[in-house]
């Protein structure tokens, strides 16, 4: 009887699987430059600004594009309508990542940012939103407000580090509660590295650690195995992934120590009685984390350390290389605050709504040059059909933030450097505000984007109403107009941002260095 059933089931599952097959035949994949066999667009592959490449050839080939690497499908979505479509409407199954063996190799686990979808990601997307809430946000205001203050002083007293500390000083507080007070804090070391590993690894998901062949074998790497760095040691320069490898070998320490160091941190605050709120601290009060923090928790803390740090560190320089390129619109923000706040007191969040000129030139900064270009690539989980096109299980889907800033038919002269685009008609183009796309889609969307957006508006608004930014000169008394160009990785950082910071005027600078706590 059972050999009956079975035989029915075996010959309904064949039938099943040629009528899905005969589908899946019959449906064409998205559209894709031509390539070779086997290797497909390997050669094809842009060594400098994909995001911009991959936006150009979709103008061919529409805004679902597909590249095929050494067998593995890549869908590039160029316009926000099909990344709402596919990551956001049918997220049930575009919300996997693909497996990022570069980052897993760097040390990054766990951390949600490339998490497979599942059990484990749920669990960190609500520690995660624990405290990353819009109602935590609201309270993280007070020292963001203080950090942004610190910013503007310190860039007053000729220290170019102060991006980095501002963006890492807030994520601190969030993280373990701890206040930097100076440039030797061990943080901004981790910092640095961090920096380096998420900035200037190129595009995520394409080292050729990432998807040569034979790197399973050559490497020795197993499901969940970090590299095993002995092996690799001896290949030579040229070795596709060699290059990488040299960074895993200097980068991962650094990265791992991260992963202990802000509970350290948190654990001595505790046994000092000097317990100051935070994320971690809160996490050890909770009855089960009592003793030391369970990898899961250590995982959320780094992991808001390398996505919330880096991120709005680059955010911030991309502002202040906007403000050295386009004086004209630093003095339209400033006639604005000075006519809405005065010049008596310092900008709080309380004046975000009425100060129209900076909210836009903080929009302008997310879309004309975006920090994280690619976004975080998805991975569909199953077969889709999309607008007649077949996505096929297993494809990494990146979701081209650049492209959709680009986007002719939503943003006019996308290229310019143009604020009053998101200004009302008339006076404005009525465009739409760019923070809808910058962080991200569906349930992968960031889980930092209250915060970072509050954390660039209150850099932007205490440089503005404190700094004047101007053109830094060479030793021959020329001029330094910064090329714009970024370093590329997960996260696009501005190569050149210098220039000559000076007080706006003796009161401005009364104000901001009087308000030192
Ligand atoms: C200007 C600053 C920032 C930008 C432009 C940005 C952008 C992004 C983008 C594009 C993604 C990928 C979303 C997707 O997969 O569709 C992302 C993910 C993420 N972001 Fe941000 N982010 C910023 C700041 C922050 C901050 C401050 C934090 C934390 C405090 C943070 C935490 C995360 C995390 C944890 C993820 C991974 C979410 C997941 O995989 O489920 N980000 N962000």
């Amino acid at each position: 009887m059972s050999f009956i059933l079975y035989g029915f089931t075996a010959v309904g599952c064949l039938g099943l699987f040629l009528f899905f097959d005969k589908r899946r035949r019959g449906v064409p994949l998205p559209p894709a430059p031509p390539g070779l066999p086997f290797i497909g667009h390997l050669l094809r592959m842009p060594s400098v600004d994909s995001p911009l490449a991959f936006h150009e050839w979709a103008r061919t080939y529409g805004d679902v594009m597909r590249l095929e690497v050494l067998g593995r499908t890549m869908i590039i979505l160029d316009s926000y309508e099909t990344a709402v479509d596919l990551l956001e409407k049918r997220g049930a199954i575009y919300s996997d990542r693909p497996r990022l063996t570069l980052y897993k190799a760097l040390g990054w686990e766990p951390a949600l940012t490339f998490m497979p979808y599942g059990k484990q990601f749920t669990k960190h997307r609500a520690l995660h939103h624990s405290y990353l809430n819009p109602r935590k946000a609201e309270e993280f205001k007070v020292f963001q407000c203080e950090e942004g203050r610190t910013l503007a002083r310190g860039l007053l007293q000729s220290s170019p580090d102060q991006y980095e500390r501002f963006a890492t000083g807030i994520i601190t507080r969030i993280v373990s509660g701890h206040k930097i007070a100076d440039m030797d804090d061990p943080y901004l070391a981790m910092s640095n590295m961090v920096f380096e590993a998420m900035c200037k690894t190129g595009v995520p998901g394409n080292s050729p650690l990432d998807f040569f062949p034979i790197r399973r074998s050559a490497l020795k790497l197993e499901d969940g195995d970090a590299i095993n760095l002995p092996e690799v040691r001896h290949f030579p320069p040229w070795f596709p992934g060699a290059s990488h490898v040299g960074v895993v070998r200097e980068w991962k320490p650094v990265i791992r120590e991260l992963y202990e160091y802000s509970v350290r941190i948190v654990k001595k605050q505790r046994e000092l009685g000097q317990v100051v709120p935070s994320f971690l601290q809160e996490q050890l009060e909770s009855k089960d984390q009592s003793e030391t923090a369970d990898d899961d928790v250590k995982g959320a803390a780094a992991t808001m350390f390398g996505a919330g740090e880096v991120t709005t560190w680059s955010a911030v320089a991309i502002f202040v290389l906007a403000m050295i390129l386009h004086p004209e619109y630093q003095e339209k923000a400033q006639k604005e605050i000075d006519a809405v706040i005065g010049t008596q007191r310092l900008p709080d969040y309380g004046d975000r709504e009425t100060l129209p000129v900076v909210e836009a030139i903080l929009q302008e900064t997310l879309r004309w040059r975006t920090g994280v270009p690619l976004g975080v690539p998805h991975r569909v989980m199953e077969d889709d059909v999309y607008r007649g096109m077949l996505i096929p299980k297993g494809a990494i889907v990146f979701a081209n933030i650049r492209g959709m800033a680009l986007d002719e038919s939503v943003y006019s002269d996308p290229s310019s450097f143009y604020p009053e685009r998101f200004l009302p008609k008339p006076a404005g183009r009525g465009e739409p505000y760019f923070n809808n796309t910058v962080f991200g889609f569906g349930r992968r969307i960031c889980t930092g984007q209250h915060i970072a957006e509050n954390s660039l508006w209150i850099a932007m608004v205490s440089i503005l109403a404190t700094c004047k930014i101007t053109n830094a000169v060479d030793e021959n008394s020329n001029i330094i107009i910064p090329d714009a160009e970024l370093f590329e990785g997960l996260v696009n950082h501005p190569k050149d941002i210098r220039c000559v910071i000076a007080p706006r005027s003796p009161g401005a600078k009364a104000l901001i260095m009087d308000d030192e706590d």
